[in-house]
Parts: C-alpha cells; sequence; structure tokens
C-alpha cells in the first residue's frame, strides 16, 4: 500500500488550507499532534476485553415488560445497547454502508467540493481546531445537518455516488422513526408520559449525520481513530463497520471493546439525554482505535434538541431522594465540543 490519507490540519500548519487532506508514506511515524499522551483515561490499548453489550428487540419493549426492563438496566449502566428488531432491513443498512465508502472512496477533487468551511464543523474534513493543545483524531469525517429540512446545506452534500442524498434522507427518516420509539420507551421505563423526552427535543429537534472515516494507522498503539468522548446529542444510533471493530466503550474503569452485529443498530445514550433524566441514564464515554491495516467506515445519527431550547432535569425526575443532578442548559453541542477537544468532560460542567 503506497500511502493513506491523514487528517488535513494536523500535518498542515498553513491556515490557508486547513482541510487540504495530505498523502503520507505509509511508513513515516504519526505527526506528534496525533499522540495520544496518558490520561486519566488510560493509554491506548487496543486488545481490551471483548464483552458483549446488552441487546434489546426494540420490537418488544412495548409489549414485553422484561424486554422494557433490558432497555431501562442497559442505558442506566452502559449506556448504551445493541438494537435489534429495528425494523431497517439488513439490505438497506448495507446501502447506507456502502454510500459511504463509495464517497470516502472518491478522488480528492470530488471530496473537495464538500469541504468544511475553516470554522465550522458541517461538510467534509478533519478535527475542527479549537485548542492549540488539541490531540488530534486519526479520522475524516463528513458532517450534515439533516432536519429540520430547511437547515440542510445541500451543497455540501455529495453528489457522488449520485443516490447519497436520497439514500441519506430515506436512512434519517428511518432512523428517526427509531429516535422517538427509543424515547418513548426511556419514558415508559420510568413510569413518565411517554412523550415527556419527545417534547423536550420539540418539533425542531435537529437530526444531524455523521460519517466516520478511519484510514489505517502504522502506529494505532500510539494514536486515536476517536478520542474518549460522550456524545452531545440526545441519543446516537450508530451503524457500526460490518467487518473492523474498534469501537471502546469505558466502564467501572475498563475500556471494553464493543463487538459487531452486523444487522444491529447501536442506541448510545447521548449527554442531552443524561441530563433530561437527571443522571438516571448514562452517556457513556467510546473511543475509536486504528486498525494498522484496515480502513473502518461508520455512520451515526445524532438528535439534539434546537440550540436554542434550554433543557434540563424532567420535573418528575426530581425529588427529595434524587435531588436535581444537572443545571439546565442551552446550546450544549457546541459547548460539548469545546470541553471534549481541550480534554475536558462537559458533563461535569453542567453538575449542579
Ligand atoms: O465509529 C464509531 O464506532 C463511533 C463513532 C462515534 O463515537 C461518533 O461519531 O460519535
Ligand atoms: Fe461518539
Amino acid at each position: 500500500m503506497a500511502g493513506f490519507l491523514l487528517p488535513a490540519e494536523a500535518a498542515s500548519s498553513s491556515s490557508s488550507a486547513p482541510n487540504e487532506l495530505q498523502q503520507m508514506p505509509f511508513e513515516e511515524p504519526p505527526p506528534s499532534q496525533f499522540i495520544v499522551k496518558e490520561s486519566a483515561f488510560g493509554s491506548v490499548e487496543s486488545s481490551p476485553p471483548l464483552v458483549q453489550i446488552p441487546i434489546v428487540d426494540v420490537s418488544l419493549v412495548f409489549s414485553s415488560q422484561d424486554e422494557l426492563e433490558k432497555l431501562k438496566n442497559a442505558l442506566s449502566s452502559w449506556g448504551c445497547f445493541q438494537a435489534i428488531g429495528h425494523g431497517i432491513s439488513s439490505s438497506f443498512l448495507d446501502k447506507v454502508r456502502e454510500a459511504a465508502e463509495q464517497f470516502f472512496s472518491l478522488p480528492m477533487e470530488e471530496k473537495h467540493k464538500c469541504f468544511r468551511a475553516v470554522n465550522e464543523a458541517e461538510g467534509y474534513g478533519s478535527d475542527l481546531i479549537v485548542s492549540d493543545k488539541q490531540i488530534l483524531d486519526w479520522s475524516n469525517r463528513l458532517f450534515l445537518m439533516v432536519f429540520p429540512e430547511n437547515q440542510r446545506r445541500l451543497n455540501l452534500w455529495p453528489e457522488m455516488p449520485n443516490d447519497f442524498g436520497e439514500i441519506l434522507i430515506e436512512y434519517a427518516t428511518k432512523i428517526r422513526s427509531l429516535m422517538d420509539l427509543c424515547f418513548k420507551a426511556m419514558a415508559k421505563s420510568l413510569q413518565l408520559e411517554e412523550d415527556i423526552f419527545l417534547k423536550h427535543f420539540g418539533d425542531q429537534a435537529v437530526v444531524q449525520a455523521r460519517y466516520n472515516f478511519y484510514p489505517p494507522c502504522p502506529r494505532s498503539d500510539l494514536v486515536l481513530g476517536l478520542k474518549s468522548h460522550s456524545d452531545k446529542s440526545g441519543v446516537t444510533i450508530l451503524l457500526q463497520d460490518q467487518q473492523v471493530e474498534g469501537l471502546q466503550l469505558f466502564k467501572d474503569g475498563t475500556w471494553f471493546k464493543v463487538p459487531i452485529i452486523p444487522q444491529a443498530l447501536i442506541v448510545n445514550l447521548g449527554d442531552q439525554m443524561e441530563i433530561m433524566s437527571n443522571g438516571i441514564f448514562k452517556s457513556p464515554l467510546h473511543r475509536v482505535t486504528t486498525n494498522t491495516e484496515r480502513m473502518r467506515v461508520s455512520v451515526a445519527m445524532l438528535i439534539e434538541p434546537a440550540a436554542e431550547q434550554e433543557i434540563g432535569p424532567v420535573d418528575d425526575l426530581v425529588d427529595e431522594k434524587r435531588p436535581r443532578l444537572y443545571q439546565n442548559v442551552k446550546n450544549y453541542g457546541a459547548f460539548n465540543y469545546h470541553c471534549y477537544q481541550k480534554g475536558l468532560v462537559a458533563l461535569d460542567a453542567v453538575k449542579m
């Protein structure tokens, strides 16, 4: 293999073309900005225990109390589960993966059309730099707003493969239904009115797609595809690569590898639902390691309330036995990103 794409801003100190990805020889050691130093969460460990995180058949959560309990227990311990019975066919999931792979393998001139602007998150590129101490992720991503529909920036959407947009809209529509089902099930599992979380998201809820591309990395012992983070979202639904593992979850002081179940979707609770549930549901720390030989692709769909909408713990989950754990917040997405890139935990900063 002659080379791989290196996330841009990393190697380039030129601020005039921060998005220009560079071609680096495979043998080169990773530039120092990528090297993960020892952190509170330990060093890069590519072979931790492989654990089966809970599996929930979401087609049963309204008919089986056991399945609903499983969902509740999963979200209050791991903060995530593998969803089966979600009703999206395996052939359609393959189509979503294929469209992502086809986009990432296009020539750079073609991907260039989707490049994000220097200070914006939306579009194609590598890490948005917000701190000079930032350790860079060994990945490129395509980040697109899908809902509300009038906020789509179609000039950043890939033209190739030519059905990319159509597949994304169909996928996002199906995922939005799955998210709604999860929010209702979460409420029911806590004996709350079923629409309570949905109402907090409002009719202007934002759904974003994040296509992640992790090139092979010769030093997967030193570098991360995506640093340790918890998601800014209410909930994230993740379609993993069908063959290449990489996702790890942090629980009880240990990193665990998340196995691949090709037809499952990972429901990963985000910070904003941890806040709304007053800490009952957990937004887990997770990260992605790199692979020395194989690239990896994943597609994450995130939902959060509109930036200007204030959210906080729902009243019914605050009482004398369970005092309010979090402040009310607005525009939490941007705040979370800034904390993340500085190595801080955003949720800690909004605790009472
Ligand atoms: O690539 C993955 O498996 C995880 C991606 C992720 O955590 C994210 O996009 O927030
Ligand atoms: Fe994530």
